[in-house]
């Protein structure tokens, strides 16, 4: 298949592909480190961006432009030094603040050689004057904010548990005084992955203002202090506003929380080879689809409504119909041969209003869609037993039904998983339903808990269950047997009331196009919910770019979004 998904590796993997390298003599530090100070110094050089003679934007000069960088004890503090003597090197006035007794000696030696400056931070909040090679841990915090670029070189793949000692009260501080100044703009929160190496736009440079701009975050290998291979949030990290990776990117720079602190990407290659010598056969830890890796079966000539999938609906009831009618639309609106509702009789008619294509009548089906608009609780009208029934037939647990489909078990009918499920049911909770569902399991685990940990308590659900698990948020995480995948597709317009329910619709119709297959290899389950995800996102973003959107707006989307991804191919 072609494609590009982004593969991301622990960080014992990296540390075994590196090995084999370094004991041939391989300078992978300072391979690292150009390209880190290569991207420094382009992503300055847009940020000062100038007006030539005909009114275009070009890179500005970077000569005397501050560099602040954080050292930490081990070699992502000796990346940063490197790149600092690089950059200094090129004119630019770069600062050391060294947050260990100890530091990576080559790069120190480099860049004091460079005619860098390297100031010791005092932890101890009393520190004497400052000197020229010591200084206190809010002196340094001031300075490093008035700086023109951080990079970030505290901690890396060799962080254990929450950052600690001199660079976590660093970074507490500078975190604080960073929150005050205001930014240029150039970072939008948005981010595009560790693969997108696009530069910041061009800023005009005016010098009034720029001192007072905050500096642009560069994290060296990744934000210092994150979960490296769990992508958790355990103590102070200093968001960044791009991520330089190395060898390849990191299962934390994927998965929420810390995918929202990474900013943009750029993995540089340094020649690993991934899965490392001797692990063959190896799966990378968490992947992330991009939009050529979305499979989407394109209908031939000979393809009719049951080759094309029937999607079978059991959402909404009297009291949320809403919901029925936002699961229909989806799945219609995604190419679903034909969708079956199944609901009181009422709600059935105002879907049929509202979308001709819809029937109600009992028949074949391919993947079911379940509980969307169902309450856990109270009056159903019906629709738990039917959901009950629709699952069961789904896992192949009714003797003498049709043959077992895929289903997409949401919000109501989560309740109702009193059996393990095979892998081609998809569960489609968010945190606080995921967490209700452990905790009827006997976990003690709250929505906190889950937003805290997401992959943790995903995988938790999947080995509970037995099913794949699509855990929704701000960035979603799918767990299947032996994958992970982590998109962050979605603006956070999105998150919004019948979101969900779209979602839900769009997988259903994905799963029941490829229904057979899925059954045969249920593994793949986990892709198809993780495409799912990123379509969801797509059709958001072209429902109302950038401004609010509505959940019928996405599902109407939906052919646009699936259209302009065909388009790329
Ligand atoms: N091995 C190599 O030659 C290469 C390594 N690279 C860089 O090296 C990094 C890994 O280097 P290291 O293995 O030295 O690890 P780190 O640089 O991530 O840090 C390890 C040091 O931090 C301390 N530490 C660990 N957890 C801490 C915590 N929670 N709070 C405070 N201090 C903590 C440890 O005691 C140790 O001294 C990568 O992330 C990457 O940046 C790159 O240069 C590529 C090549
Ligand atoms: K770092």
């Amino acid at each position: 298949m072609m494609g590009c998904m982004i593969q991301a590796w622990s960080a014992d993997d990296v540390r075994a592909a590196e090995e084999p390298l370094l004991t041939a003599g391989v300078a992978l530090m300072r391979q690292a480190a150009f390209a880190l100070a290569v991207i420094v110094r382009r992503d300055l050089a847009r940020r000062r961006a100038v007006a030539g003679p005909d009114g275009e934007l070009r890179d500005g000069s970077v000569r005397g432009a501050r560099v602040a960088l954080l050292v930490g004890a081990g070699n992502n503090g000796g990346d940063a030094l490197h790149a600092g003597a690089f950059l200094a090197r090129r004119g630019l006035a770069v600062t050391a603040y060294l947050a260990a007794p100890r530091v990576h000696e080559g790069g120190l030696a480099a860049l004091l050689a460079a005619g860098g400056r390297a100031v010791t931070v005092d932890a101890t909040p009393t520190a004497g004057p400052a000197g020229d090679s010591a200084t206190s841990v809010p002196e340094a915090a001031t300075a490093a904010a008035g700086a023109d670029v951080i990079v970030d070189g505290l901690l890396g793949i060799g962080a254990r548990g929450p950052m600690r000692g001199t660079g976590a009260t660093l970074v507490e501080a500078l975190a604080a005084a960073l929150a005050d100044a205001p930014s240029d703009g150039s970072n939008d929160g948005r981010n595009d992955g560790p693969h997108a190496v696009e530069a910041p736009p061009r800023r005009a440079h005016a010098s009034a203002s720029a001192a007072a701009t905050r500096p642009w975050v560069v994290a060296v290998d990744a934000p210092s202090g994150i979960g490296i291979d769990d992508g958790t949030l355990p103590g102070p990290v200093l968001p960044a506003d791009r991520t330089v990776t190395f060898g390849a990117a990191k299962p934390g720079l994927l998965l929420p929380p810390a995918t929202h602190v990474t900013g943009a990407g750029a993995v540089i290659d340094i020649g690993l080879e991934l899965p490392p010598p001797g692990r063959p056969g190896q799966a990378p830890a968490v992947v992330r689809l991009q939009d050529a890796d979305v499979v989407w079966p394109v209908p031939g000539p000979h393809d009719h409504k049951y080759t094309r999938g029937v999607v079978g609906v059991v959402a909404g009831t009297a009291t949320y119909p809403g919901a029925a009618l936002l699961t229909a639309s989806a799945a219609v609106q995604a190419g679903a041969g034909m969708v079956r509702y199944q609901g009181p009789a009422d709600v059935g008619r105002a879907v049929v209003a509202a979308r001709p294509e819809v029937v109600t009548a009992g028949g074949r089906v391919q993947a079911w869609v379940l509980g969307s608009g169902l309450p856990a609780t109270g009056g159903d009208d019906g629709q738990r037993g039917r959901a009950r029934a629709a699952l069961a037939a789904a896992s192949g647990r009714l003797a003498g039904a049709q043959e077992p489909v895929p289903a997409v078990v949401d919000a109501g009918a989560l309740g109702l998983l009193d059996h393990t499920c095979p892998a081609w049911v998809v569960l489609t909770p968010h945190a606080g339903e995921l967490a209700a569902l452990l905790v009827a399991r006997g976990e003690a685990v709250d929505r906190a808990h889950v937003e805290a940990e997401p992959l943790r308590w995903a995988r938790r659900a999947h080995e509970a269950t037995g099913a794949t698990v699509l855990l929704k948020g701000g960035a979603s995480v799918v767990v299947g047997p032996g994958v992970v995948y982590a998109q962050a597709d979605a603006p956070g317009w999105l998150a919004t009331a019948g979101a969900g329910d779209v979602l839900a619709g769009l997988l259903g119709a994905m799963l029941a196009a490829r229904a057979p297959e899925i059954v045969t290899h249920p593994e793949r389950a986990a892709q198809v919910a993780a495409a799912a995800a990123l379509v969801h996102g797509r059709a958001a973003e072209r429902a109302n770019p950038g401004g609010p959107i509505t959940a019928l707006a996405v599902a109407d989307a939906i052919p646009g979004a699936v259209a302009a991804l065909l388009a790329q191919r």
